[in-house]
C-alpha cells in the first residue's frame, strides 16, 4: 500500500526536466543569468550580491524551478581558455539548448522557450542552428 501511495504521490509531483547550457563570451551574463533565475524562480533562495559574481572558472550548475517544468542550467565560464569546451560534441548526450548572450536576461518568456512541452519526464530542449557551421 505504502508503494502504491508513494508511486501515486511521485507521479503526481514529479517534474519535467530539462537540461539548459549556457554559452557565451567572458562577461556576457551569463552566470548573473542564472543567479537572477535562481533568485526569481526558487521561493527559498537566498540572492547573491552582484559584486560576488566573479568569472567562471570551468562551470556552475544551478537548478530552476518553474512551474511544472525543472530547469537544470550548465554555465560554462566564457573565458578564451575555456573555449574549448564549447565543442558541442562534448554535450551531444545531453542536446543542450544554448542561449545567446544577447538574451541573458531573465524573463519568464525566456524560461518557457525553454521548456516548450512537458511531453516526457526528462529530455533537453535543442534550439535550431544559428549558422552553418553549428551543423557540421
Ligand atoms: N549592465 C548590465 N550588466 C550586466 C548584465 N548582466 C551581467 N552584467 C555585468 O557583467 C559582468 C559580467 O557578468 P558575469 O555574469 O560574470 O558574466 P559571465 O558571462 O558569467 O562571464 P564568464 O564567467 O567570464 O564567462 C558583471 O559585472 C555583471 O554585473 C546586464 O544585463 N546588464
Ligand atoms: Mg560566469
Amino acid at each position: 500500500m505504502y508503494t502504491l501511495l508513494s508511486g501515486l504521490y511521485k507521479y503526481m509531483f514529479r517534474k519535467d526536466e530539462y537540461c539548459v547550457l549556457i554559452l557565451g563570451l567572458d562577461n556576457a551574463g551569463k552566470t548573473t543569468f542564472l543567479e537572477q533565475s535562481k533568485t526569481r524562480f526558487n521561493k527559498n533562495y537566498k540572492a547573491m550580491s552582484f559584486s560576488k559574481i566573479t568569472t567562471t572558472v570551468g562551470l556552475n550548475i544551478g537548478t530552476v524551478d518553474v512551474g511544472q517544468a525543472r530547469l537544470m542550467f550548465w554555465d560554462l565560464g566564457g573565458q578564451e581558455e575555456l573555449q574549448s569546451l564549447w565543442d558541442k560534441r562534448r554535450w551531444s548526450r545531453a542536446k543542450p539548448w544554448v542561449a545567446s548572450p544577447s538574451l541573458c536576461w531573465p524573463t519568464s518568456r525566456m524560461l518557457r522557450l525553454a521548456c516548450p512541452s512537458p511531453t516526457s519526464r526528462r529530455r533537453s530542449a535543442t534550439a535550431p542552428p544559428r549558422s552553418a557551421d553549428e551543423t557540421a
